[in-house]
């Protein structure tokens, strides 16, 4: 059992390196993807079932049952992406929540002390947050993705450094499109991390690739 709010400190090793998965997202079987990530180093996860073919039901809870058990072993952290019913009913570390779904300080208010995460594409949305009680901000599309089909249009790091600059200190993470190419200037504009779906999930070598960016990662903030 978690006792109080997550400090900013850990909140920010954690999203260091944030893998976002779901079995759509899996060109394997998602417990497979999900072990060699683990097994690259990355820091903190989401299951977001989302996408053409997303499981729903049993087979949702049993997945999301099997990657959490996956998480526990490694002692990473697992978030739920969206539904803070399933969220709850697995005893998840936390909930991430966008503007389009359950209002955050309502999360906040049912799942008491664990991670909430919020996204926001402007410097009203995250004071908004900061306000509501959200442990970090998920700020993106930085770049183009293919993964989530009703994203925003895309506005690179300049957002991060907006936000830093407006006074945002709350922990921050970079989504959409970051690969190993892109993460060191996604960090250097003021991210703790970045988290990624398709570069680690689609990766040919998905341990590699995690491990690229957990490298990449830590060697940005220190
Ligand atoms: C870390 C992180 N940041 C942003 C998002 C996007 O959340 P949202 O806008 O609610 O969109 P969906 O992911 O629900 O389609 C995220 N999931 N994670
Ligand atoms: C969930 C989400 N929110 C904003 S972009 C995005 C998708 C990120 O996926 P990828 O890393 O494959 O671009
Ligand atoms: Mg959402």
């Amino acid at each position: 059992m978690r006792s109080g709010r997550i400090e900013d400190a850990r909140m920010r090793q954690l999203l260091q390196t944030y893998l976002v998965i779901g079995s759509p997202n899996c060109r394997e079987e998602p417990l497979r993807v999900l072990e060699e990530g683990l097994a690259g180093g990355v820091t903190l996860v989401q299951f977001r079932e989302k996408g053409p073919g997303a499981l729903t039901g049993e087979s949702l809870r049993a997945l999301a049952l099997q990657l959490q058990a996956a998480c526990r072993r490694r002692g990473v952290p697992f978030l739920v992406n969206d539904d803070v019913e399933l969220a709850l009913a697995i005893n998840a570390d936390g909930v991430h929540v966008g503007q389009e779904d359950e209002v955050a300080v309502r999360v906040r208010a049912r799942i008491g002390d664990r991670i909430l995460g919020v996204s926001a594409h402007t410097l009203a949305e995250a004071e908004a947050a900061v306000h509501h009680g959200a442990d970090y901000l998920g700020i993106g599309p930085i770049y183009p993705t293919a993964s989530k089909a009703d994203a925003e249009a895309p506005q690179g790091p300049g957002i991060l450094r907006m936000l830093r600059a407006s006074g945002i200190t709350l922990p921050l993470v970079g989504i959409g499109g970051i690969t190993t190419e892109t993460a060191g200037e996604v960090i250097r504009a003021g991210a703790d991390g970045v988290a990624v779906i398709s570069a680690i999930t689609q990766a040919a070598n998905i341990r590699e690739a995690a491990s690229r960016f957990v490298a990449i990662s830590v060697a940005e903030s220190s």
